[in-house]
């Protein structure tokens, strides 16, 4: 199949006059239509910088970005991300308002009872249904996180761009909001690239693990596991330990991520190791 995302020998350089170092170096990969790809790494080793490449909210510095074959220059509807936190709905509109507002910047010109029946079916899908007419005040962490991604899903996205979407959940919370997002995913098709921290978030939910580490794409893991994925299963035990043992690895070297000095570079020698 295609790729709809290829990234290729991405690069971004953060810092001012004199100094400078890469929050991301020489990154390649690419991923396919209807993909589900995690990303995951250290603290610091640039996932969200490489989501905000993606999502066209950060200029790089080398290398490209093309999305079904067009170079990506910045921010467009076919592309939505999900933030960190549960601050991400304007707190004076309903939740209903609020996935109005979202279709309105996309599709523009909408009448009033499309955009009204498309927001219930959104919420619907969810299980939203009876708090559509509420404030996101009134809304547990669980029922925001379902909002946002009703919200995300309402604009018909190609990619949901996602960044470490459910860290501010409980264990109970996080499972569901994963069985959620996996039935929407096989429901809509849409690609999904999706940071974590979690091992056993990203063996659950994708087919393709990226690990970073120190700016860089130290591996791609094929998830060879049939779906659903319960973890008392041994084959899903080895997998895991497989994971562990690539992220690992680069805690084993005691190195710390991009921002030391000793990976520190000048503007002026931006050859990135
Ligand atoms: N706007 C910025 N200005 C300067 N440095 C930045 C900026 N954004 C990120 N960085 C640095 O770039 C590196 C990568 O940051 P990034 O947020 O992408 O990492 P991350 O892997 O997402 O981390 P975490 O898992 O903690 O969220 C870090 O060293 C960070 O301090």
């Amino acid at each position: 199949m295609k790729p709809l995302i290829r990234v290729t020998g991405l690069t971004k350089i953060y810092g001012t006059s004199g100094q400078a170092f890469a929050g991301i170096k020489d990154v390649s990969f690419s991923v396919k239509e209807g993909e589900l790809v995690s990303v995951i790494g250290r603290s610091g080793c640039g996932k969200t910088t490489l989501l905000r490449c993606i999502a066209g909210f950060e200029k790089y510095d080398c290398g490209k970005i093309c999305l079904d074959g067009k170079r990506v220059c910045g921010p467009g509807p076919d592309r939505f991300m999900v933030f960190q936190g549960l601050d991400q709905l304007f707190p004076w509109l309903t939740l209903r308002g609020n996935i109005i507002f979202a279709m309105k910047s996309v599709h523009k010109g909408m009448a009033a009872k499309e955009l009204r029946d498309r927001a219930g079916y959104y919420l619907e899908l969810v299980g939203l249904s009876h708090w559509a007419d509420c404030y996101p005040y009134q809304l547990s962490g669980g029922m925001k996180q379902r909002a946002f991604l009703a919200r995300a899903l309402s604009v018909n996205p190609r990619v949901l761009l996602m960044d470490e979407p459910f860290g501010s959940l409980d264990a109970f919370g996080r499972r569901a909001m994963q069985d959620l997002l996996l039935k929407l995913w096989e429901k809509t098709g849409v690609t999904i690239v999706f940071v974590t921290h979690d091992i056993d978030e990203c063996i659950k939910l994708s087919d393709r693990i990226l690990v970073m580490a120190s700016g860089g794409l130290k591996a791609t893991i094929t998830n060879p596991l049939p779906r659903p994925r319960q973890c008392e299963d041994a084959d899903y035990r080895n997998f895991f330990t497989e994971v562990s043992r690539v992220i690992g690895e680069e805690a084993d070297t005691g190195k710390e991520p991009v921002r030391e000095p000793a990976i520190r570079l000048k503007w002026a020698d931006a050859t990135l190791r």
